[in-house]
């Protein structure tokens, strides 16, 4: 049967899966026309580019039906994980953690706890989807089941982002270049409009913005943190997140988080800033290298976020002031003028 696909115009083609034309490239062929078919193309191949291709019309044409239809597999092939479970192991001194916790995605899980606790340890258990082999002896569940070996080495990658604390750029690309080579491998249709959008996000995140002609290296601390964020958010298929600290990223932290929940991704994130724990449903109270309790945000604390979002921004127009060397001024009735 032939491929309906092929007698659609190449133009249309290349709108839907971009990486298509490297069929063409990669066999040697010239390239088609916009508003050609596949069938036409195919049937009005010379004999000199049919005897260089070593091929028939129609072996070719069937060949490239095949690409598309490999094509379209993956970019269905985003993965999906409905449920990340943690199962206790034992803490620093061998005894056992008592925790069975379940996220599913849109969840934030805020991890808190002194210096040295286990936090990051904790991360790297869900990054290796622990299966009782770490220092910790967790066990790391997707969709209520433990993960063979095939699965951890292939997905882990793929399924879980992570942001880390320090952020900085080697690739000497510019902000769009670099969006529109990570739109591409992940096989995005419309790969500019997907880069704007990263763009405006990041920069209404971060407090100064950038163009899209900026390059990675001059990025600022902020700006990487945002533009990661924002590229996590909407171009990365990954539906699990770790955040090492975002307190010090210079970014507009409440709306980070919604900006990673909103698509629907499950977010930990390590943190000792107040807003942030708030902002998450859950968190974990880290001790000794164990969970030691896990904690609902009550209603009466969600109360508080407002109060605390203004406290927030407040130091963070003082902040703002400090760096542009303005006097400061702070005052009980909070009405500072910088
Ligand atoms: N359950 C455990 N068993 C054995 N070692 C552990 C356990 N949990 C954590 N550790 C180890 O303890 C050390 C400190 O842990 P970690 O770095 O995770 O702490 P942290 O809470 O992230 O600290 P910080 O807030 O300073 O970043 C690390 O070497 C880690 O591998």
């Amino acid at each position: 049967m032939i491929d309906p696909r092929l007698n659609r115009p190449f133009a249309d083609l290349w709108r839907e899966l971009p990486p298509a034309r490297d069929f063409f490239l990669l066999q040697g062929l010239p390239q088609p026309l916009p508003d050609q078919t596949p069938a036409a193309y195919f049937a009005g191949l010379g004999s000199e580019v049919l005897t260089e291709a070593a091929a028939s019309a129609s072996d070719l044409a069937q060949a490239f039906a095949r690409f598309l239809a490999a094509l379209a597999t993956l970019e269905t092939d985003a993965p999906s994980v409905a449920s990340l479970t943690i199962l206790g192991g034992r803490d620093k001194h061998g005894r056992a953690e008592n925790l069975e916790l379940t996220l599913v995605p849109g969840d934030v899980a805020a991890l808190v706890g002194p210096t040295g606790s286990g936090k990051s340890r904790f991360l790297a258990d869900i990054e290796w989807l622990a299966h009782g082999d770490t220092p910790t002896g967790r066990r790391v569940l997707l969709d209520g089941h433990p993960c063979d070996a095939a699965v951890r080495l292939s997905a882990s990658g793929r399924l879980i982002a992570q942001l880390s604390q320090n952020m900085q750029f080697v690739m000497d690309l510019t902000v769009t270049d670099f969006l529109l080579a990570h739109a591409e491998s992940r096989l995005v249709a419309d790969g500019v409009g997907a880069a704007a959008e990263v763009i405006a996000l990041a920069n209404e995140l971060s407090g100064e913005a950038f163009s899209p002609t900026t390059a990675l290296p001059a990025l600022s601390g902020g700006q990487s943190r945002a533009l990661m964020i924002a590229d996590v958010a909407r171009l990365c298929a990954s539906p699990i997140v770790l955040v090492d600290e975002l307190e010090n990223a210079g970014i507009d932290r409440r709306k980070a988080i919604e900006l990673l929940t909103g698509s629907g991704k499950i977010v930990l994130m390590a943190t000792h800033d107040p807003l942030l724990a708030l902002l998450a449903g859950r968190r974990l109270v880290f001790a000794a290298g164990a969970v030691a309790a896990v904690m609902e945000t009550s209603p009466a604390e969600k109360n508080c976020l407002t109060a605390l979002a203004a406290a927030d921004a407040r130091l963070s127009a003082l902040r703002e002031a400090l760096r542009h060397g303005r006097q400061l001024r702070f005052t009980h009735e909070g009405d500072d003028h910088a």
